[in-house]
């Protein structure tokens, strides 16, 4: 199943379990715009290469739409409509003032130089410059895109309709970044995972831990989650995966991976096969990478007692329902990965209250969105009798949906 069935499908369940009307579910289903441009740029050896750029803004009823842009080869109309749908029901679920939207470049950032990278992004931001805004749609990164990329994207916006720090959150400090949203994601990760473990009489420092992608999310959420005496016992990203039963050293790691190097030439852990990963014993699986990477082919031999979905949608509903028969617990994507955006949105008004915070009143802060939007979605799950994912969905749909019918919605 597709991305975009998949979001929908959950949506749809959540929908009916709230009894929403007919109608309204439709509306709230089908996005606000949708754009797709052609960004061609001169490629370093003088030839030109064209690359299809997305933006889908899905809704807006709670406010400006906000979201990640992804470079990567598997973007596609259908998954970067998933992702703007998911945001509309993540920044609803952190009780933010949001709505939702995402973006995206089909193309290979590794195989792209950084002048290339450059001109891409430029030129995509030309093309949608008009349809963004401080107050109608924030882009952030997303897989593939980091500061820099929201760096060229501020000053580009800028050209067209003056200095805007506002027009993109994940941005370098030097240019209005907010201390602290560079981890914000992996370190919302960590505070959903507390919670979780709690709820369960367990704790971090005593839990093992496997993870799949060593990026922004992986690689913060692996840091974090080492300081707090939690056991990484494999870790994987798109060159391979690595293992030792006795807690790999992240700090090393990363200093590994910043120097360049692949996981699997990293000395104080042995190599495992990259499917074998998501499969291995731990009592917690953290997919920071693809979506759909549980599916109907491993979810029956996934060992993990608990899931926490720091990538977007890495479930897709036939390893929903497996996992769930099997007793494996799921914190979802919208709820688990929402740290990114929750800290966006205290860049976002630190832009425009021209005043910056200290890292440890982000964090601070952070901490409490991530620790009330738990508890909200638990009183959803007694209230709905229903599993955490479905507690997030109905929590996020009945807000947008209580918006939209604030506004004014008529059939
Ligand atoms: N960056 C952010 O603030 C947020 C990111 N997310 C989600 O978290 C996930 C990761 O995003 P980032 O860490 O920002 O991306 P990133 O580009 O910094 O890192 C991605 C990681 O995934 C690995 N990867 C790629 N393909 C893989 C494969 N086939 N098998 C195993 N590993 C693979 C890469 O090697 C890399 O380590 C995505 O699903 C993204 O949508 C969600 C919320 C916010
Ligand atoms: O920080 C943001 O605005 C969006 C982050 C994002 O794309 C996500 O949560 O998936």
């Amino acid at each position: 199943m597709n991305a975009l069935a998949a979001t929908s499908r959950n949506f749809r369940q959540a929908s009916r379990l709230l009894g929403l009307d007919s109608k309204l579910e439709k509306s709230l289903l089908i996005p606000f715009r949708e754009i797709k441009v052609e960004c061609t740029i001169p490629k370093d050896d003088g030839t030109l290469a064209s690359y299809v750029g997305f933006r889908v803004q899905h809704d807006n009823a709670r406010g400006p739409m906000k979201g990640g842009i992804r470079y990567h080869p598997e973007v596609d109309n259908d998954e970067v409509n998933a992702l703007a749908q998911l945001m509309t029901w993540k920044t609803a679920v952190a009780n933010i003032p949001y709505g939702g939207a995402k973006g995206g470049i089909g193309c290979s950032p590794g195989e792209l130089s950084n002048s290339e990278l450059e001109r891409l992004t430029r030129v995509f931001t030309q093309k949608i410059h008009d349809l963004i805004g401080t107050h109608t749609d924030v882009p952030a990164p997303d897989m593939g895109t980091n500061a820099q990329t929201m760096a060229w994207i501020l000053d580009e916006y800028s050209k067209f309709h003056g200095h805007s720090p506002a027009i993109v959150t994940g941005k370098p400090i030097d240019l209005g970044g907010s201390l602290g949203r560079d981890a914000a994601t992996g370190r919302g990760v960590v505070f959903a995972t507390e919670a979780l473990l709690a709820e369960h009489g367990k704790s971090i420092s005593g839990s093992t831990f496997i993870i799949q992608g060593f990026g922004n999310v992986g690689a913060w959420a692996a840091q974090i989650l080492h300081e707090r005496g939690g056991k990484i016992i494999a870790v994987g990203d798109v060159t391979g995966a690595i293992k030792n039963k006795n807690g790999i050293d992240i700090p090393a790691l990363i200093k590994h991976k910043n120097e360049g190097s692949a996981l699997k030439d990293f000395k104080g852990a042995d190599t495992m096969e990259t499917k074998e990963l998501l499969v291995h014993e731990c009592d917690v699986l953290l997919p920071c990478a693809l979506g759909g990477v549980l599916n109907g082919a491993n979810a029956s031999d996934v060992k993990a007692k608990y899931i926490i979905e720091a990538a977007n949608h890495p479930t897709d509903p036939e390893a929903d329902e497996i996992l769930s028969k099997k007793g494996v617990i799921i914190l979802p994507d919208i709820y688990a990965n929402a740290g990114g955006v929750v800290v966006s949105y205290f860049e976002w008004v630190q832009n425009i209250q021209g005043f910056m915070w200290d890292e440890d009143k982000v964090n601070m802060e952070l901490k409490k969105y991530m620790n009330s939007a738990f508890n909200n979605i638990k009183e959803m799950c007694r209230s709905q009798n229903c599993n955490l994912r479905m507690g997030a969905f109905t929590l996020g749909l009945s807000r947008v949906a209580r918006a939209t019918l604030l506004r004014g919605w008529e059939a």
